[in-house]
């Protein structure tokens, strides 16, 4: 696969600006919020109620500022500063149909501060580690461990039982082909691109599924505990199964597994309150002009981050339709999410995302260069804390937030109308589980060839 020049020089804009946040060089410091801005947009009126300044991101951030104020771990709070002008001539409010404020953050990129109260924060979260952690969802642990079905549930009651690597199950021969296949891929976590222009169509993309090696089990796994295995929980994967190694979803199979209801329900509210006329009202672009009719989430990827995790900056690109919005739900700890454009070289604005804010991307947005520099130590919301009343589910939902930001975000991977081109039966991971009950209905019919004029690339991200 080609790579983008920029892909890894440490000099564009947005490297540099991943570097500046992702920095903890200095102990106990903090990366500046000063020397780069941050729209902070839904942070609370009052600095009292606000996670981010009583963590401390707002303390000073010189050398020796910081060796005077701060004794051990505590951290000096500092003053919180208005909201960034500069920052706030480049958005724009809009008001959505449920009478909650948006920010159009970028072109087709759209923030909901709060949209979520703190009991449907909490209810997702259970659902996310709970549900969406289910069979036949594929987790990032699915290809390195013998997962146990129930692998929360385990976690939950501090299950001693031991969890093998499958690298431990192959045979000799096995082994040595896993470590010579991982060598030639050059270890598990690099970062593969594709040129923005590059356009993949449908039957490209079968192709692609055929000839898809998977994960490769990793040597290095060892036995793990539930509870262990949970802090090393990245990704699960609901709907299409996206394939890392091809960046593109796998269409041998004839429908993705069921998307959850209440979730699509919750994205598809979201998407038909937008005012997508004001939203583009600069814009020649009509593609938004049926979505509040006709999006309907199939997709999605459930992110799980530990304190220290981080996503490096790439564009989603997997979609038959690139322009569909994408709804990017936060939850437990509060993030820097950097929202750059089509190319590196650009600086990407620094957005603050707390628990329970909505981002949409959508149309040009769906262009954009995004990642995750740096999860918030401190920030996790008071209604987080366990408490008495939790039933063992919501008390080890609230426990694993004590570390951890969950993101969902639901694509629409078929427009609708796309008439699939004979689905080809092949050998392929999960699709003995697969639910046979479909989700798509076209209503009308689109030919490959104009759904390849409306372009798909094969999307960057983590091998
Ligand atoms: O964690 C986030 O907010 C963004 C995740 C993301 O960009 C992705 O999964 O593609
Ligand atoms: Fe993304």
């Amino acid at each position: 696969m080609p790579s983008l020049p920029d892909i890894d020089s440490p000099h564009t804009a947005f490297r540099r600006t991943e570097k500046h946040f992702k920095s903890r060089v200095v102990k106990y410091a903090l990366p500046s919020l000063r020397t780069l801005p941050v729209l902070d947009l839904s942070r609370p009126d009052d600095h009292e109620d606000d996670e981010v300044w009583k963590a401390g991101w707002w303390g000073p951030q010189d050398v020796d500022s910081l060796q005077r104020l701060r004794k051990g771990k505590e951290r000096e709070r500092g003053e919180r500063p208005d909201l960034d002008v500069g920052l706030l001539k480049s958005v724009r409010q809009v008001t959505l149909e449920d009478g909650d404020v948006g920010w159009v953050v970028a072109p087709g990129c759209i923030l909901i501060p709060q949209y979520l109260s703190p009991s449907q924060q909490l209810q997702l979260s259970q659902s996310a580690l709970e549900q969406y952690t289910l069979p036949p969802n594929p987790l990032s642990l699915s290809a390195h461990y013998v997962l146990p079905p129930n692998l929360f549930h385990l976690h939950s009651i501090d299950s001693p039982l031991l969890i093998k690597p499958i690298y431990s199950t192959l045979s000799e021969e096995e082994k040595e082909r896993a470590l010579i296949a991982q060598e030639r891929a050059g270890g598990n976590r690099t970062m593969v691109d594709t040129k923005p222009e590059v356009v993949v169509d449908f039957e490209d993309v079968l192709e692609g599924n055929r000839i898809n090696e998977g994960i490769i089990p990793s040597s290095k796994a060892g036995l793990r505990t539930a509870k262990e295995l949970m802090k090393e929980l990245r990704w699960a994967n609901l709907g299409w199964v996206y394939q890392w190694s091809t960046k593109s979803y796998d269409f041998t199979n004839p429908e993705p597994i069921p998307f959850p209801t209440p979730l699509a329900q919750l994205c598809t509210n979201i998407v038909k309150s937008i005012p997508w006329s004001e939203v583009y009202k600069d814009s020649k672009d009509i593609s938004w002009k049926s979505w509040k009719e006709d999006y309907v989430p199939d997709t999605g990827i459930v992110n799980f981050y530990q304190l220290k995790d981080t996503l490096m900056g790439h564009v989603d690109r997997a979609e038959l339709d690139p322009s569909r919005p994408l709804v990017s739900i936060s939850l437990g700890h509060s993030t820097i999410f950097l929202l750059g454009s089509s190319t590196r070289n650009d600086q990407p604005i620094p957005l603050i995302l707390r628990s329970g804010d909505i981002l949409i991307m959508s149309g040009p947005g769906r262009k954009a260069y995004h990642g995750v520099p740096r999860i918030m130590e401190g920030t996790l919301p008071s209604h987080f804390t366990p408490s008495s009343d939790d039933s063992l589910s919501m008390k080890t939902t609230k426990e694993f937030l004590q570390t951890a930001r969950i993101n969902i975000n639901a694509r629409q991977v078929f427009p609708p109308g796309f008439v699939r081109p004979n689905p080809t039966p092949s050998p392929v991971v999960h699709s003995e589980s697969i639910s046979t009950s479909s989700t798509l209905t076209p209503t009308s019919s689109v030919s490959i060839n104009d759904m390849i004029t409306r372009c798909m690339n094969v999307s960057s991200y983590w091998s």
